[in-house]
């Protein structure tokens, strides 16, 4: 059985129909109006236990409503929803033992208390035995470096603690399954480096996941499989090397030239690639369809003919495809 199956998962809201600005406030006032507004459409999602699911798509796409669909804060307007056999709606308590949440955008520490007290109440909540909550503990204090802000107040906490705070409450009961909303929201590269390790590990342990992320990075480091969503409705769903595999049918080669680089003359040479001026005026931009090309015989011909000084190739990018999947313009 999979750990968390939806099925025609809809939520529609009422919204106020009224015109921008003061008139149309004023207007909205003598006579309410309200239209309905359908922000998740249908979606079918199956994720089997000790999976990692990136769920994307642009601001306003319904990515945080889904997650509040599946972890039953939101009761949906129609379809289904259930995570190891329960409805999450309405077996919210036993639902919250196995499952795991953080928003990045919110915590779940209480605001003036230490930190500690707050991972101490979540511990009574659950009923976390004393050595299980011990060895949590320790854990995360290895891999989130909790020790050094466990006394402190969480309102005076910076964001990256914040988060590795909240990281820490929402796995202090061991959930099988956890939902992270924009969990590196805001944070510097070397906390977002480490809360990605974090999370790698987590699903390495068998932790199943579901992640909602703008950051690509979080995505390509975490997670195997990604569902793409627009519109309420979804776009794409898949694992992530075949969506690169299936979209990404160029790669580049960056060279560094020993004098400046022609691009009209090196296209007459090399017609089959297309070239492009480089960050400097002895750099230059190869690409090629790999299809057709070997990386080889690529840098075989490109050395041979032209000596450069140096070279890199260019990793393909998902956030290209992303992109074109967010524009409409890519289909699955
Ligand atoms: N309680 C609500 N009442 C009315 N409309 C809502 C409510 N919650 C969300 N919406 C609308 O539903 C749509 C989807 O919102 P949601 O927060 O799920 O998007 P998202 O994909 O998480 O976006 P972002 O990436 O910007 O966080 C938006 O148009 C939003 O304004």
């Amino acid at each position: 059985m999979p750990i968390l199956e939806a099925r025609s998962l809809t939520k529609t809201f009422r919204r106020p129909d009224k015109a921008s600005g003061f008139k149309g406030a004023l207007k909205h006032l003598a006579q309410r109006k309200y239209k309905n507004y359908t922000a998740v459409d249908g979606i079918d999602l199956t994720v089997e236990a000790g999976e990692s699911v990136a769920y994307v798509g642009p601001n306003g796409a319904g990515k945080s409503t889904t997650v509040k669909l599946l972890t039953g804060i939101l009761k949906p307007t129609e379809g289904t929803v259930r995570v190891m056999g329960r409805d999450p709606h309405t077996e919210r308590i036993a639902n919250a033992h196995d499952i795991g949440v953080l928003f990045g955008q919110r915590t779940q520490l209480w605001w003036d208390l230490p930190v500690e007290e707050s991972l101490k109440l979540l511990k009574h909540m659950y009923g976390v035995s004393d050595a299980d909550y011990k060895a949590r503990i320790a854990k995360f204090d290895e891999l989130l470096d909790l020790g050094e802000f466990m006394p402190a107040l969480a309102r005076t906490l910076s964001l990256g603690q914040r988060m590795r705070a909240d990281l820490a409450c929402a796995l202090i009961h061991d959930p099988k399954m956890v939902y992270l909303d924009e969990p590196t929201i805001g944070l510097d590269i070397s906390v977002k480096d480490r809360l990605r390790a974090f999370l790698r590990e987590l699903v390495d342990d068998g932790t199943t996941l579901l992640l909602t992320s703008h950051d690509l990075a979080d995505i390509e480091e975490v997670c195997e499989r990604i569902v793409v969503i627009d519109k309420g409705k979804v776009a794409y769903d898949g694992p992530i090397a075949q969506l690169k595999a299936h979209y990404i049918t160029t790669k580049a080669v960056n060279l560094h030239l020993e004098g400046p680089a022609d691009v009209p003359a090196l296209t007459e040479k090399f017609p089959d690639f297309a070239w492009a001026a480089g960050a400097s005026p002895s750099e230059v931009t190869v690409t090629y369809e790999s299809a057709r090309f070997s990386t080889a015989e690529v840098l075989g011909s490109l050395t041979a003919r032209l000596s450069p000084r140096d070279l890199s190739l260019s990793e393909p990018s998902i956030e290209d495809v992303i992109r074109r999947l967010y524009a409409g313009e890519l289909t699955q």
